[in-house]
């Protein structure tokens, strides 16, 4: 899939979807039409999965540099709600001191979730390895929260959604090749199912781009409430 990397991708002529007219509801919920989707993220998976969508809105890619780190306390969906949220909102704020267009700001945070411990990405090839060992022949969770703004009037929401994942048995030489090609290093429980990973993989249950960290379907019925439809 190629996906431009400049900071803007352009609408282009495609099929005109996208922004629909939405009337107010309530005195105090006022909707102004949406002019550009932000995504704030710096996953190049996320950029092309809301590329898929071929919304008629210009996409504005914005970096944000939150800290990750969550409350152990919190339930995997909190979790990933939470630092969802923090990462559209850093967005927003990064927004809020230019004359941007009414925007819908997404933000998404992906974990993977084995016997109620978060497996975050593996900070050395040596981690990876030990991840990959606990998570070969079991079935574990994968969570993706994913927080919207409008940047009109500061509306928020936040969903998430888990897909059960089962990884095939695998031995420590098939493990120590596939950490040595580098896919899982940049990824949550250091695997890339999109990727060489997929050949690791025994069944999953539930929605795959969310594993690649953005479900689709979800994120298409949340832009619908903002008043941005796919189809
Ligand atoms: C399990 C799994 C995770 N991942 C990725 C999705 C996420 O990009 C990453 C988890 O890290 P995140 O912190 O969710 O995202 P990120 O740091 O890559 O990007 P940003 O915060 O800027 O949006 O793991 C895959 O690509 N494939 C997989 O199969």
């Amino acid at each position: 899939m190629a996906v431009p990397q400049d900071v803007t991708i352009p609408a282009g002529n495609r099929r005109m979807k996208g922004v629909r007219n939405v009337t107010t509801r309530t005195s105090e919920r006022i909707h102004h039409d949406i002019r550009q989707l932000v995504l704030a993220s710096s996953s190049p998976r996320r950029r092309e999965l809301v590329a898929l969508l071929g919304l008629s809105l210009p996409v504005r890619l914005i970096s944000t540099d939150v800290d990750e780190t969550s409350d152990p306390a919190w339930t995997p969906a909190a979790t990933v709600e939470q630092l969802a949220l923090r990462k559209a909102r850093a967005a927003a704020a990064m927004l809020r001191g230019e004359e941007a267009p009414p925007s819908v700001i997404v933000g998404a945070d992906t974990i993977v979730v084995l016997d109620g411990q978060v497996l975050g990405k593996p900070q050395s090839e040596d981690e990876a390895v030990s991840m990959l060992r606990r998570l070969q022949g079991r079935s574990h969770d994968v969570y993706t929260g994913v927080a919207l703004i409008g940047t009109a009037d500061g509306r928020e929401l936040v969903r998430h959604r888990s897909t059960r994942v089962t990884m095939k048995p695998l031995d420590d030489e098939r493990i120590r090749r596939y950490v040595r090609t580098g896919e899982p290093m940049d990824k949550a429980g250091s695997y890339g199912i999109q990727g060489l990973g997929a050949t690791l993989v025994e069944r999953i249950e539930g929605c795959y781009f969310n594993v690649v960290g953005l479900p689709l379907p979800l994120l298409a019925d949340m832009l619908s409430e903002f008043g941005v439809d796919v189809l």
